[in-house]
């Protein structure tokens, strides 16, 4: 598949060197009956159902003076065509898990978020009628298009999941600052993105599935792999076999967790010593699971912490290694990974960045983005092609975004990756920066604008 311009382009470029305003912590906050919805959309994946909403309200914080400046540095003039406020208003990314749509539904209804959206016009007053059209990505747009219209009146604009994922992360790349960063052994490092030299990339995307898209440019693209285990295989397996009740749950466990107890390592086959002359140590792992065989163990013999653990570094390693191979293929250097299985989990961002770095020998570098799991429903925000706020007021109002995708920070926990010289027995506790804290409510978080 190539895409070339299959959807309408918003120009990027001025949002990118627009204003530069310091936008404080973000906070949570749901929109109040003064506020005004507008651009609702969605990404109804396989596990998780993603919402991205603006609310615009007059912010009364924002002095008169503070509003000219403000107005100046975006090159606005009082002449210029807007008749309502500019300033004032929010981003919100909610998410909820697909099995409790009813939830998410009442989650909308409740705050009127379909309210003001009629046949993709912003429409601030309209009630929900015949002609309401909320744009919508992910596979559920298909499935759940029936109960939208019977419970909420909305029809759902299905817009192609590929197109909002790589129109997503093009977005983000070019227009936030520090959004793309490494993940190596615990530090975290802001990569400066040249907007000039950003194609051509992999974008990786580990939802419940994986999607591996070779990105060329705006609208250009290929999908050229995936593979079906990916965060549901985390999620579901994990379940099954600790009976965690959350995904957070089962994240928490593995760290404390020793997946030496359920792996089987090159130690463990080579008599405790490394097989130095193919590179690999003996803490390398030689079989995931593989130590299960030999035991006369039951299930119940196993601690849930060095499953979630052992399960967690299978699946992001496998990811790294397929996503790298992928882009050896194309002779791509730089993946993007995005998509909710990362959570912001440093262990899981560690273990994809080390199965790049070692099968490449340093070549590639993997990449990961703070609105990790908000790519496709971003892309679907912006593919409203006619509305209230001009093309250049969404770009503004999203590049001001303080803070990305929740980000765990603090300690990792958990054994080392490993390297040549690595000693099955040496443990690593690294001390992250410590960002936000990992939100287990719905509301993910809400930028401020301007604040
Ligand atoms: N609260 C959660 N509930 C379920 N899965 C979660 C949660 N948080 C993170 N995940 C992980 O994220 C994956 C879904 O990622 P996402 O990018 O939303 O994909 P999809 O579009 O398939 O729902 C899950 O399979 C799981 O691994
Ligand atoms: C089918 C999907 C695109 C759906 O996206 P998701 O809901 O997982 O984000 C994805 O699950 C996927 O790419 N699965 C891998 C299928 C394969 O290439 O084998």
């Amino acid at each position: 598949m190539h895409r070339s311009g299959s959807r309408p382009q918003l120009d990027l470029s001025k949002a990118a060197i627009q204003g530069n305003f310091e936008v404080k912590d973000p906070t949570i906050l749901l929109p109040n009956q003064s506020d005004d919805i507008s651009h609702l959309a969605l990404d109804i994946g396989g596990s998780l159902i993603k919402l991205v909403y603006f609310s615009r309200h007059e912010d009364q914080s924002i002095d008169d003076k503070r509003k000219k400046t403000i107005k100046e540095r975006l090159g606005i003039s009082n002449g210029n065509r807007r008749s309502y406020p500019i300033l004032g208003g929010r981003l919100h990314f909610v998410k909820f898990e697909t099995t409790k749509i009813s939830e998410c539904l009442d989650f909308i209804h409740s705050k009127q978020l379909h309210r003001g959206v009629d046949s993709c016009h912003w429409n601030p007053g309209v009630q929900a009628n015949d002609n309401a059209v909320i744009k919508a990505t992910g596979g559920g747009a298909y499935k759940f298009a029936d109960l939208f219209k019977e419970r909420l009146g909305v029809s759902l604009d299905k817009e192609d999941e590929m197109d909002c994922l790589v129109a997503g992360a093009n977005f983000l790349l070019k227009a936030i600052r520090h959004e793309a960063f490494t993940h190596m052994e615990g530090q975290k490092e802001f990569v400066q993105i040249d907007t000039n030299d950003l194609f051509p990339y992999l974008l990786v995307n580990i939802g419940s599935g994986v999607s591996m898209i070779k990105v060329d440019g705006d609208g250009k693209f290929e999908r050229v792999s995936g593979t079906n285990v990916g965060g549901g295989t985390y999620w579901g397996l994990g379940r099954l076999l600790t009976k965690c009740k959350s995904f957070d749950e089962l994240l928490e466990l593995s760290q404390r967790g020793d997946n030496g107890t359920i792996d089987m390592l090159v130690g463990d086959i080579y008599g405790g010593m490394d097989y130095s002359k193919i590179g690999l140590s003996a803490s390398t792992i030689a079989s995931s699971f593989g130590k299960t065989i030999s035991d006369k163990k039951e299930l119940a013999d196993y601690r849930p912490e060095d499953i979630s653990l052992s399960l967690l570094r299978m699946i992001s390693y496998n990811i790294g290694q397929i996503s790298y191979l992928n882009a050896l293929r194309f002779g791509l250097k730089r993946i993007f990974f995005g998509g909710f299985f990362i959570r912001g989990h440093a262990y899981t961002m560690d273990t994809i960045s080390f199965a790049v770095q070692f099968w490449s020998k340093g070549e590639a570098q993997a990449m990961f983005l703070r609105h990790e799991g908000f790519l496709g429903a971003l892309g679907a925000f912006m593919s409203y092609e006619k509305h209230g706020l001009d093309d250049l007021m969404v770009h503004q109002l999203v590049e001001r975004f303080p803070m990305g995708a929740p980000y765990t920070g603090g300690r990792i926990h958990g054994p080392p990756l490993g390297d040549l010289n690595e000693k099955a027995s040496e443990a690593r506790v690294c001390l992250l920066l410590l960002e936000m804290p990992l939100p287990l409510s719905n509301t993910v978080y809400i930028a401020n604008y301007l604040n």
